[in-house]
């Protein structure tokens, strides 16, 4: 299990997450949902470590990491895709989820001796980049990729990383209306793993209400709404920020 406590960080005189605290458990996609600005990366961002929170705590499997940095704390099972920093560009696509499926066997890093040798990682690496919809580039370099298909790569280095805990900030954004269904088909079969904890910042509202199974809404960084999907959306507090309605006005108009 993931769990935050008080988790806060200010820059300057501004509280960008303001004691946040909140447990993620195995078998569950929870979605992390508000308005431009309301916090949610910046708390990803505490979460795997990228920043270093002013307060509260991170615990995960009931381990405190909060003074670990962001490389142990994907050590300790915290994945992230990374809007494509995770990938090596001169690198082909096969390459890349060899590396990622090497590091997972705790095999080295050394692309060129291991694969003769370790026919499960070559297979491995295979099913990857088929659940991903990429076999039939592997051989194409990474920075060649359109931005979609660079988008699906991520998503399969960091399945082959095999993490407990996987953490994607928007991941269909930028991308075609055809190839949102295999990112999303993606997530749906990590979902059905229920070891797995998943969070998920999204904006798109029709792809938060299909995956996630509970909703949690953050406002200028503070948690302000917590629970399954259809309660959260209809809450006053969600129909304000994302479709502009005041639900008082509203119930004025209508007794008008
Ligand atoms: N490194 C930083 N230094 C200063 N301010 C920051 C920093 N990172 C984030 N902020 C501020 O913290 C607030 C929260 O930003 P954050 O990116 O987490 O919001 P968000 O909910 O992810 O927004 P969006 O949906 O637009 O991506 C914003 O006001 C932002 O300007």
């Amino acid at each position: 299990m993931l769990e935050t406590t008080d988790l806060t960080v200010r820059f300057g005189g501004h509280v960008a997450v303001n004691a946040v605290s909140c447990a993620f458990e195995p078998g569950t996609l929870t979605a992390i949902v508000g308005p431009n600005g309301a916090g949610k990366t910046t708390y990803f961002n505490l979460i795997s470590g990228q920043i270093k929170a002013t307060a509260g705590r991170v615990k995960l499997n009931g381990v405190d990491i909060s003074a670990r940095g962001a490389p142990a704390r994907a050590q300790a099972g915290l994945g992230r895709a990374f809007q494509l920093t995770n990938l090596f560009p001169n690198l082909t696509v096969r390459e890349n989820v060899r590396l990622a499926v090497q590091a997972r066997a705790g095999a080295g890093l050394n692309l060129w001796r291991i694969w003769s040798d370790r026919r499960d990682l070559v297979v491995r690496a295979d099913e990857v980049l088929e659940a991903v919809a990429l076999s039939d580039k592997g051989d194409a370099l990474a920075s060649s990729l359109p931005h979609g298909d660079q988008r699906k790569l991520e998503v399969g280095i960091l399945m082959a990383l095999e993490p407990q805990v996987f953490m994607f900030d928007e991941p269909t954004a930028g991308m075609s209306v055809d190839e949102v269904p295999v990112i999303l088909n993606l997530i749906r079969q990590l979902k059905a793993d229920r070891t797995k904890t998943i969070l998920l910042v999204e904006h798109k509202m029709d792809v938060v209400r299909e995956l996630a199974d509970r909703i949690i809404v953050l406002h200028n960084g503070e948690l302000v709404a917590d629970g399954e999907p259809e309660a959260v959306i209809a809450s006053p507090v969600v129909q304000q920020a994302y479709l502009g309605i005041n639900p008082e006005e509203r119930d004025q108009e209508v007794a008008a």
